[in-house]
């Protein structure tokens, strides 16, 4: 595969704290050179090695691709309804879940993958280029598997959601659930997730269910997500620690035990605005964990039912107006911090040897995320060394089935 250049980059966000000012790893009038997919050399343009083609970036500031490590993209219908209802004071419960659920179920595959495709694009447009993707509006054997197969048709991060919210034939049966996850759908599902989640919640599941699913998860050679301490104070931060999962996902509601334990563990904590912003929770104490220590992750939530959006340049802008992260936080927590959510070294920074996931912003560096929110600054999106967003790129499916549906 021929080499690339990219160069004239005003500044360069790299995570690599060896280069540089501080863990962004910041260069200034830099250049990336590109081969076979992956980051080859990164240094001062003054420096850089001969390639066979040069890509000028006129200046702007070039980041890695956002690691999105927390989505919902398999579901059908459409909860804006419910959002309207909220944003004029009804509160948001976990049974909101179950709509998704009915309509995800009478869907077929293919308007699953369309709709999952779709926003995937979306995710990528805006920067994205690793996302995670769970199952979780089945919640029966057979449309978990058919949600998985799904994500894993889009994704190679896919988590089983086998116990989100108890489904209407489970009402008042919890227990037998969280059995049939145990007997069927995680026996049937496994071979296409790499990760298990549990929704640990009131109007949830217990400490006690969501440990049963975890390890019955992780028996299968499945790794341990857990979404927590979302809408209360509860076990899930502990329960992921105790479990060593990878990450414990919105984590507002914590004790000072809760954040002592996400400091002294390797659990990343995932904080999720968006969906915050959409329900009008109230924010994790995002400066309370880093400040204790603990590493935090940022991503977008996208699903129907708590924060319909893509955008983690939104999340960014959150995170710094409201979660009280600086900017340099917020960007590390977006890429990095999500790799680490993901246990993956690949992604997320722009080391040599790294996948050449490569974001050019139509700014002049990284602090523009935030300090413009809402205006579209993703110039140029390469994925894998190939340019997958912005002028010059090629059409994707999902850009062509867009145009198909609106
Ligand atoms: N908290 C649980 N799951 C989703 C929302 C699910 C829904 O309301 O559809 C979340 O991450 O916010
Ligand atoms: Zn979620």
């Amino acid at each position: 595969m021929a080499s690339t250049l990219l160069t004239n980059i005003g500044s360069l966000v790299t995570n690599d704290p060896s280069l540089e000012r501080g863990p962004l790893g910041i260069v200034e009038r830099a250049a990336v050179l590109v081969e076979d997919g992956a980051v080859a050399w990164v240094g001062q343009a003054s420096a850089a090695p001969a390639a066979d083609k040069s890509i000028d970036c006129e200046g702007r500031a070039v980041i890695p691709g956002f690691v999105e490590s927390h989505s919902h993209l398999v579901f059908a219908g459409d909860r804006s309804e419910e959002f309207s209802a909220r944003m004029q004071g009804k509160a948001y419960e976990a049974g909101g879940i179950r709509s998704t659920i009915e309509q995800t179920r009478a869907a077929s595959s293919g308007e699953l993958a369309a709709n999952a495709r779709k926003l995937l694009g979306e995710y990528q447009r805006s920067g994205s280029t690793t996302v995670e993707i769970k199952s979780g509006y089945g919640q029966n054997t057979e449309s978990e598997l058919r949600s998985v197969q799904v994500a894993a048709g889009c994704t190679d991060e896919v988590t089983l959601l086998a116990a989100h919210v108890a489904p209407p034939e489970y009402a008042g049966r919890q227990d037998d659930y969280v059995q049939m996850v145990l007997d069927e759908m995680i026996p049937a599902c496994a071979p296409y997730a790499s990760w298990i989640d549990v929704f640990c919640e009131k109007g949830a599941f217990s400490e006690e269910q969501s440990r049963a699913v975890l390890l019955a998860g992780q028996a299968a050679g499945l790794k341990a997500r857990v979404h927590g301490n979302q809408l209360t104070y509860g076990a899930g931060v502990q329960l992921a620690v105790e479990l060593d999962a990878a990450s414990v996902d919105h984590a507002v509601y914590l004790s000072d035990a809760d954040v002592d334990a996400l400091a002294n563990s390797t659990t990343v904590a995932t904080v999720l605005p968006g969906a915050d912003f959409s329900t009008r929770n109230s924010y994790p104490p995002a400066r309370r964990l880093l400040d204790a220590g603990a590493t935090l992750a940022l991503g977008a939530d996208c699903n129907p039912g708590t924060s319909f959006t893509t955008s983690i340049p939104f999340c960014i802008a959150l995170a710094v107006r409201d979660l009280a992260m600086s900017p340099d936080e917020a960007l590390w927590s977006a890429t990095a911090g999500g790799a680490r959510a993901l246990q993956r070294e690949d992604v997320g920074s722009l080391r040599v040897g790294a996948r050449a996931d490569l974001v050019e912003l139509a700014a002049p560096n990284h602090l523009h995320l935030a300090y413009r929110p809402g205006v579209s600054l993703v110039h140029r999106v390469w994925k894998a060394g190939e340019q997958v967003a912005g002028p010059g790129a090629q059409p994707t499916v999902s850009d062509i089935r867009q145009k198909e549906c609106y």
